[in-house]
Order: structure tokens, then sequence, then C-alpha cells
């Protein structure tokens, strides 16, 4: 696909709550959308980051200056739709040069009704908030093409609305409503044919997956160790879940503050105590980390990016990972039961835990990368081999 992209485009507005304006054009559906704004500072992974459902209440400003090069694809999507509810950029890249291309960005964002604006000063954006965190804004596109003084105004008054992210549990929003099999691993591009093709491996072995918003790139990753994944709602009882007589527990990312998922770290203290295999990611970590009776935290600008260093503690082993999370689990809130395993190279925060007294271990970042580097998805190994060791000893009791 190679098609021209026309610049007629609406003008739209990013107001955030102290009154600073950042006009520029409207590059998707028209509206407005009020959220708390993060930065991501990946450069590859547009399609990835929309549709990962953790960015559910968010608006993502892209730092890399110019996005959209290659279209939109049917392959490269973390769930069923964007989750995002708006997206900044500096540059919408005039043209879209990809054999896998469907459809543009910008069609692609007004197709599922989100807002995204363009030609903004989304550098300035960048240091506003790393200076003072994640902000409260509003992006709002003109009614009729130019936007007046009331439209302005009313941005800024709809930013000054935005409540903040503490306390939401999105999760219990975004999570399946029913329980459903997950058996597709990994896909390859064939070179000669530009086919795509998905790896079907054996699947000896049966996990549950809590979905807290999960990125099905996990899911893909956990069938490529040979579990067959029955991923449950993020309300279901451990009691449920133990129908399933499940070999492992996978606890996934998700938006919201991980706080208010009540339900989920009364079900993660159960799964502790019954010796099964235990793993999360991002908000199941976090959750991992509330049920042990650690706090979380909120945190300033967050972790949104594809080049974070995190360092094995015990190891020394720096791997370059994924990230995404506005939370972080308070390492010195830890019982004696937690080893810290990973941390942030970038401002020390925890970023991997195991425990010491059941088979239970998770990690802040995405291993799954999607976008990103796949330096650490040995991570998928460990719970591999975890869950095989498990079902094994089972079997011969
Ligand atoms: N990707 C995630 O799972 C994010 C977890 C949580 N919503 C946070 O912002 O920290």
């Amino acid at each position: 696909m190679s098609s021209l992209i026309q610049d007629n485009r609406p003008e739209a507005v990013l107001a955030l709550a102290d009154g600073t304006l950042f006009r520029g054009r409207s590059i998707g559906a028209p509206g407005r959308t009020i959220a708390e704004v993060v930065f991501n500072t990946s450069m590859t992974g547009y399609q990835e980051i929309l549709t990962d459902p953790s960015y559910t209440g968010q608006i993502v400003n892209l730092t890399y200056p110019h996005i959209g090069n290659v279209g939109v694809n049917n392959e490269d999507t973390e769930s069923g739709r964007i989750y995002a509810v708006g997206l900044v950029i500096e540059t919408l890249s005039p043209i879209v040069s990809n054999f896998r291309a469907k459809e543009t960005l910008s069609e692609y964002l007004t197709r599922s009704g989100v807002v995204g604006i363009a030609e903004v000063d989304n550098r300035l954006l960048t240091q506003i908030i790393r200076d003072r965190g994640a902000q409260a804004a509003c992006i709002l596109t003109a009614a009729n093409g130019t936007l007046t003084d009331e439209e302005l105004n009313a941005a800024v008054e709809a930013a000054k609305s935005y409540t903040g992210m503490v306390g939401q549990d999105l999760a219990q929003v975004v999570t399946t409503k029913a329980p459903y099999e997950w058996t597709e691993g990994t896909w390859q591009i064939d070179n000669d044919t530009g086919a795509t093709s998905y790896t079907k491996p054996e699947l000896p072995f049966h996990i549950v997956a809590y979905d807290f918003g999960v990125k099905q790139n996990i899911l893909r990753l956990l069938v490529n160790q040979g579990l067959r994944v029955t991923v449950l709602p993020a309300k279901t009882s451990f009691e449920d879940a133990m129908k399933y007589s499940p070999d492992g527990f996978f606890f996934s990312n998700g938006p919201g503050d991980p706080e208010p998922c009540t339900y989920a770290i009364e079900t993660a203290k159960k799964i502790l105590k019954s010796g099964i295999p235990f793993f999360g990611i991002c908000l199941g970590h976090q959750i991992l980390g509330l049920a042990v009776g650690g706090k979380t935290v909120k945190m300033k600008t967050g972790h949104h990016g594809a080049n974070h260093p995190v360092i094995d503690v015990k190891t020394k082993h720096v791997y370059i990972t994924s990230q995404n999370h506005g939370f972080a689990v308070d390492a010195s809130t830890l019982p004696a039961n937690v080893r810290v395993t990973h941390e942030s190279l970038f401002d020390g925060t925890l970023q991997g835990m195991e425990l010491t007294d059941a088979p239970a271990f998770s990690f802040q970042g995405h291993p799954e990368a999607s976008p990103g580097p796949q330096d650490i998805s040995p991570l998928f190994e460990r719970f591999g081999q975890m869950v095989r060791t498990y079902a094994e000893s089972k079997a011969a009791r």
C-alpha cells in the first residue's frame, strides 16, 4: 500500500489544565477526549501501543517525530481495538509504504473513533511531562475547521475537570466477559510470499491467565512454552479457576491503579498458598506486590518506552526492556519473603521480584516486547519450566 495523505485537516488543540495550549491538526476522529497524557519514547510500534489495553484512559504522546510511515496492518495489534483514548504526534508521515499496510494511521484512528493531533511541539509537551509528571489534558478538534476562542477555553476547562488515574479500577472494565482458550503461538512472515503463519506447538500443559487487559503477544509467548492457556475474566474466584485444574497461574498487564483491584489481590493470596506456579507481568506484578502486603505508588512520569535498561541484581546482567507503567511497587514495603530480582537503571525502581517461599515471580516491564526488544523474554521460559516441574510432580503423586 502506498498513498499520499491529504493535508486539509481541521485544526485541533491539546490543552493542559494549567492553560497551556498546543495547537495542531486533527489526524483522527472529530470530537473531544479528556485523560492523562503520558509520553512513550518507542521509535517503532505505534500500532501495538495504541492497541495495548494498558493505555485505557490515557492519551499517548509519541516522542519519535515521524509516525505513520508503515500504516496499519492486520498483524501488529495487541488486542481487538484501540484502547488509548487519544494520540499526540509531531509529524504524520505523508506517505504509507509497507507491503503489510491495509490502511493509514489516520484512517485507523478515524474508523476507531479515536481523537489524534499532529503538528504540535510534542518535544515541549514531553519536557513539561518530564518536569511536572503526567498531565491532565484534553484534545479537542475544531467543529468548523478552525479553532474558536470558545473552543480553546472549553478545552482548558475540560482538562481541568480530569479527576486523575489514582483509585481507578480499569482492569474490570477491559477484561474479557467470558473465559476463552488461546492456542496460537508467535507468528512469522514468509520472506518469499509475504504470508503470515502462526506457530502451533504441542500444548501438553494447561494454565489459566487472568485477563486484566492482556496483550496478545503475552498469550502467544505462553503458548510457545507448550502451555494451553485458558483466559479468565478478572473477577474469577480462585475456587472457580481451580475447576480448570491449572498447572500455573498467569496475571496479565492492564490499565489503571492496581490498588482498587481487591478481588485480584485476594485471588493472588490464595494462589500463593496453593503452591501452584505464578507469573505476573506489569499490573499482574503490582497485584503480586499488594498480595504479599507491599504498597504501590503513582510514579511521576511513569515508564513508557522500548529502551529501558533493567539490571538483574544477582547476575548484574543488564536487559534493554519494553516498559509501560504509571504505578510501581514500593520495594521498601515488601516483606522478608520477597527477593528483589530486577531494578530499573533509569531510576532504581523495582522491576522484578520472586517469592522465597512460593513458586511465584513477576516483572514490571514487558518481556513480551510488542513493541520493543526481546532481551528479557527468557522469563517466559522460566515460567514454562516451573509449570512443567509442577505438572510432573503432580502426575507423580
Ligand atoms: N502495562 C501495565 O500493566 C500497566 C499497569 C498499571 N496500569 C500502571 O500504569 O502501572
